[in-house]
C-alpha cells in the first residue's frame, strides 16, 4: 500500500516535473552542432581572409538558435508519433513531462530570436533562408512529408542541407554556385545517413505508422538506396575540386573518406552484417565533419600559400 502510494506520488510528480535539461533536450543540440560547424565552413570558404568577426558569431548564434528552434517544433508536432517508438519514447514531449505550452513558447522564443538576430545583425538574405530552412524542417518535413512519402528525407533534406548556405550568405549577402554546391554535399549524404539508421529501426517505424523507405519498400530495396545515393554523394564531393573551388589536399583528404563511407555503404548493400547500418549511420557524421573539415584546411592551405 505504502509502496503504492509512493509510485502515485512519483508519477503524478514526473508527469509535471521538468526542467533545463527538458528544454536543451528539445534542441537536438548534437544535430546543431554539426550543422554549425558547416556553417562556420561555409563562412571561412565564403572569402580568402578571415570573414567578419560579428558576422560569424551573430551569424553562428542565428543559425544555431533557429535550428534549435526548428528542432524544438519537430518535437512539439510529432510527440505523438515519438511515444510509439523506443528511440524516441523518452523525449521531453513525448512523455508528457514537458506540457505543450512550454514546448511551445520554448520553440518560438529560439526560433524569433535566431531569425530577429539574423536579421538585425547579419542580413536579410540570411534571416529568410534560414526562416524557410526553419519552415522546410519544422512544417513541410515534419507535419506534411514525413506522414507522406518515403521521400520524405530526400525532399526534407533541402532544409537540414541549408547551414553551409547560410553561412556563406551570412558573410557575403549574396548566392552563388559554391554555396549551392556545399548544400548539395549534405543533401546527398543525407539519404545514407538516415536510410542506415532506418533499416536498423525499421520496426519502430512500422509502429508509429511513419513511411519510411524500409517500412515502404523493404530492408533489401532501402539497402539498395543507401548504396546508390552513397555514390552520388562521392560524385557530388568530387565536384568542389572540379570546378577549382578545393585543390589537391582536400581531394587527397575526400578520397580517404569516401573510401570508408563507401566500405560501410557497402557493407550495409551487402546485407550480411547486423552490425552495418548502425556503423555506417555513426560514420556518416564523421564523414560530413572530414568533408567539411578538408574543405576548411584545402582553403586555408590554399590561401597560406597564396
Ligand atoms: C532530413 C534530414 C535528416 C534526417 C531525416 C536525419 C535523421 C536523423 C536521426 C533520426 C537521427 C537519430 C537521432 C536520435 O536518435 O536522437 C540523427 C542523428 C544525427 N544526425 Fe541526422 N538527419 C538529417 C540531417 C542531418 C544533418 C543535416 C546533420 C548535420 C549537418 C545531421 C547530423 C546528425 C547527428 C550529429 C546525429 C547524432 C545525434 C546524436 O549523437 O544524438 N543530420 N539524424
Ligand atoms: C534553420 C535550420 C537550419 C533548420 C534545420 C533544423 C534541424 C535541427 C534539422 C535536423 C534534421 C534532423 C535531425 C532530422 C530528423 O528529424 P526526424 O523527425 O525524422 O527525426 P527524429 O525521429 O529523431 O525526431
Amino acid at each position: 500500500m505504502r509502496n503504492g502510494a509512493m509510485t502515485l506520488q512519483s508519477s503524478a510528480f514526473s508527469a509535471t516535473a521538468w526542467g533545463w535539461r527538458d528544454l536543451l533536450g528539445l534542441c537536438k543540440l548534437r544535430v546543431v552542432v554539426v550543422m554549425l560547424v558547416c556553417a562556420l565552413v561555409g563562412m571561412a570558404l565564403a572569402t580568402p581572409g578571415i570573414p567578419p568577426i560579428s558576422n560569424v558569431v551573430f551569424g553562428l548564434i542565428g543559425i544555431g538558435l533557429t535550428s534549435c528552434g526548428a528542432a524544438a517544433f519537430n518535437h512539439i508536432v510529432d510527440r505523438r508519433l515519438d511515444a510509439l517508438m523506443s528511440r524516441t519514447s523518452h523525449r521531453p514531449m513525448a512523455s508528457k513531462r514537458l506540457p505543450v505550452s512550454v514546448g511551445l513558447t520554448w520553440a518560438i522564443i529560439l526560433s524569433g530570436a535566431g531569425v530577429g538576430l539574423l536579421a538585425w545583425q547579419v542580413n536579410t538574405l540570411t534571416a529568410v533562408l534560414t526562416f524557410a530552412s526553419l519552415i522546410g524542417y519544422a512544417l513541410i518535413y515534419t507535419a506534411f512529408l514525413k506522414r507522406a512519402t518515403p521521400q520524405n528525407i530526400v525532399i526534407g533534406g533541402v532544409a537540414g542541407a541549408a547551414p553551409p548556405l547560410l553561412g556563406w550568405t551570412a558573410i557575403t549577402d549574396q548566392l552563388g554556385p559554391e554555396p549551392l554546391l556545399l548544400l548539395l554535399i549534405i543533401f546527398a549524404w543525407t539519404p545514407p545517413h538516415f536510410w542506415a539508421l532506418a533499416i536498423h529501426k525499421c520496426d519502430d517505424y512500422a509502429r508509429a505508422g511513419i513511411p519510411m523507405l524500409p517500412v515502404t519498400h523493404g530492408l533489401a530495396f532501402t539497402r539498395l538506396q543507401v548504396w546508390l545515393y552513397g555514390w552520388l554523394t562521392v560524385g557530388v564531393t568530387l565536384l568542389p575540386f572540379v570546378i577549382g573551388m578545393s585543390g589537391e589536399l582536400y581531394l587527397a583528404g575526400i578520397a580517404l573518406l569516401n573510401g570508408r563511407f563507401m566500405y560501410w555503404n557497402w557493407k550495409v548493400w551487402r546485407g550480411h552484417d547486423p552490425q552495418a547500418p548502425m556503423a555506417a549511420f555513426w560514420f556518416s557524421i564523421r564523414y560530413l565533419l572530414g568533408v567539411f573539415g578538408v574543405l576548411l584546411l584545402d582553403h586555408y592551405a590554399a590561401v597560406m600559400a597564396w
